[in-house]
């Protein structure tokens, strides 16, 4: 079985239908083109963009499925949502565990993950009272991946400070993940303690890449 190695870049490869790159087949390009510079695992979204991964690398995917309101519990709501990107390829599920109201209890969905598709968990968390349920509902890894989405202001950095709770209070890997886009800010989050770094925006999202450096040429 693939698993996600300490000290692992995870790109993830997502792009939403309002982006002119949405497809399993950009989202394949953009895999090939993070394993070729070094990339440890994909993190990607759907069975079709898992399934089109997973025809290209051989290496870790971590998988997910964002479905119905982002502003509440969206990804991977349901243990079905799981299974689904599972078939279609992928090592690891990444779910929503934030302590938000949701379809269907946490650890009952962890436990069905294990139970019946044999493949860890990373918990998506906002907090570190959300990561301690999380770990104790069952989750492999806990990720910071939600903070700053779920209480109406997001922050233009990654949450170092969260990544450095979880990891003093957490006996599992910790996984760093959202607004991270330079070098510093990788080593910072490594230096806090992370297991594994997951950057997305900053390398597989040439729009918003795009828009980032117009919006420096416009500040004088
Ligand atoms: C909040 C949410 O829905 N995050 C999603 C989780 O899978 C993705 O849209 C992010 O791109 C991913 O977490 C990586 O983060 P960033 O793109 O900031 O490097």
């Amino acid at each position: 079985m693939r698993t996600l190695a300490r000290g692992s870049l995870v790109v993830s490869c997502q792009a939403g239908p309002e982006n002119p790159i949405h497809g399993p087949a950009a989202m394949a390009l953009m895999a090939q083109a993070a394993e070729a510079g070094g990339a440890g695992a994909i993190r990607a979204n759907g069975p079709d963009d898992i399934a089109a991964i997973r025809a290209v690398t051989d290496l870790p995917i971590v998988g997910l499925h964002k479905l119905g309101d982002p502003a509440g519990v969206f990804i991977t709501p349901t243990y079905g949502s799981a299974a689904g990107v599972v078939a279609a390829g992928a090592d690891l599920v990444a779910l929503d565990a934030t302590l938000r109201p949701r379809p269907e209890r946490l650890d009952e969905q962890i436990t069905r993950i294990h139970d019946e598709l044999g493949v860890p968990v990373m918990g998506d968390v906002d907090s570190l009272d959300a990561g301690l349920a999380a770990r104790e509902a069952g989750a492999d890894f806990v990720a910071t991946t939600l903070s700053g989405y779920t209480d109406g202001r997001t922050p233009t950095g990654p949450d170092v400070e969260l990544v450095r709770q979880l990891a003093t209070r957490l006996d599992c890997p910790i996984i760093a993940e959202g607004r991270i886009w330079t070098a510093e800010d990788v080593m910072s989050v490594r230096d806090a303690g992370a297991y594994a770094v997951v950057v997305g925006t900053a390398i597989t999202n040439p729009r918003d890449i795009t828009a980032r450096l117009v919006g420096a040429l416009a500040v004088r």
